[in-house]
């Protein structure tokens, strides 16, 4: 039986492998004309799991996510969301789905024009017909949810802080209440102490939400403290996947400088093995 990853228990562990598939990818071949990036690759993600996404940079994570969300063209493969293979989604069971994704863009990548009242109102434009106050309502109920203090709801994204504008994209990408929520590289560009806060707040809303997180990032600390399993592209496919107890015991030569390499010792597994949290840990 695997290991369970440290400060969490076994039961977690087989409870995580015993759950739903939400998201399932087979086979997946992506190619730009002559380069192929995605060959044959295979994942599954589980119900309430915060799944760590890592590879080389070029090979391939953001393709990847890009084809999940219907994106990129792919050449085979199938992907399928909540039992539903997306290329046999009819127009209006896209749309469901689409409603039950959330995604949180590398940068934040808020609209600059517009508050962060209305950046969170642009999903519930696109996908709900609702009254203007009830928007207002729920936006505001969005910022508080993601730690921001109401008067951030009337700002431009100019007026954040790095930090304040990764959790009003958060915030956005909760708009519509998700299952699923995808984030690409939430940590980036944080200093360790937001970037530990910003994980706290994922890892929260999963366990009082029950949210699935799909996390690409390059952060090791993120892959410590809250991921319950990790993912790792190499050679256009999954190379490996576990929690980060196995990770810490793959011979792959990329796999292991970047688990057990010279940044990696900074975390010190003496810390891990008291099972303590991120914010301890940065
Ligand atoms: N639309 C496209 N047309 C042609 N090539 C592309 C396209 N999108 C991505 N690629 C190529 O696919 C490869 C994988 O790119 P991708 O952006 O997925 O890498 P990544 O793993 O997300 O990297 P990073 O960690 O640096 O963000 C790269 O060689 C890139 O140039």
């Amino acid at each position: 039986m695997e290991q369970a990853p440290q400060g969490r228990t076994n039961e977690a562990v087989n409870a995580a492998t015993d759950r739903e598939i939400v998201l399932s990818a087979r086979d997946i071949t992506v190619a730009f004309g002559e380069q192929v990036v995605l060959d044959d690759l295979s994942l599954d993600v589980y119900r309430g799991e915060i799944l760590g996404f890592v590879g080389a940079s070029g090979s391939g994570k953001s393709v990847l996510l890009r084809t999940i969300l219907g994106l990129n063209r792919k050449q085979s493969g199938t992907i399928t969301l909540f039992d539903v293979d997306l290329d046999r989604a009819s127009e209006a069971e896209r749309l469901r789905l689409d409603m039950r994704l959330g995604m949180l863009f590398q940068h934040g990548a808020l609209f600059s024009a517009l508050t962060v009242l209305e950046n969170i109102q642009v999903p519930m434009r696109e996908y709900l017909d609702l009254p203007k106050e009830l928007m207002n309502e729920l936006a505001r109920l969005k910022i508080e949810l993601v730690g921001l203090p109401a008067t951030a709801a009337n700002k431009f994204p100019s007026q954040l802080s790095g930090g304040m504008i990764k959790r009003a994209a958060l915030a956005r990408a909760l708009a519509l209440d998700p299952d699923i929520v995808f984030l690409d590289e939430p940590t980036s560009g944080l200093d360790p102490i937001g970037a530990a806060e910003f994980d706290e707040l994922v890892a929260k809303l999963r366990d009082t939400m029950g949210l699935t997180v799909y996390m690409v990032t390059h952060d090791l600390d993120s892959l410590f403290s809250v991921c319950d399993r990790v993912a790792v592209l190499g050679n256009r496919k999954v190379l490996v996947e576990g929690t980060i107890s196995k990770m810490l015991t793959v011979e792959d030569p990329w796999v292991k400088s970047y688990f057990r390499g010279k940044r990696a010792r900074q975390i010190d597994p003496a810390t891990r093995s008291n099972g303590q949290t991120a914010g301890m840990m940065r």
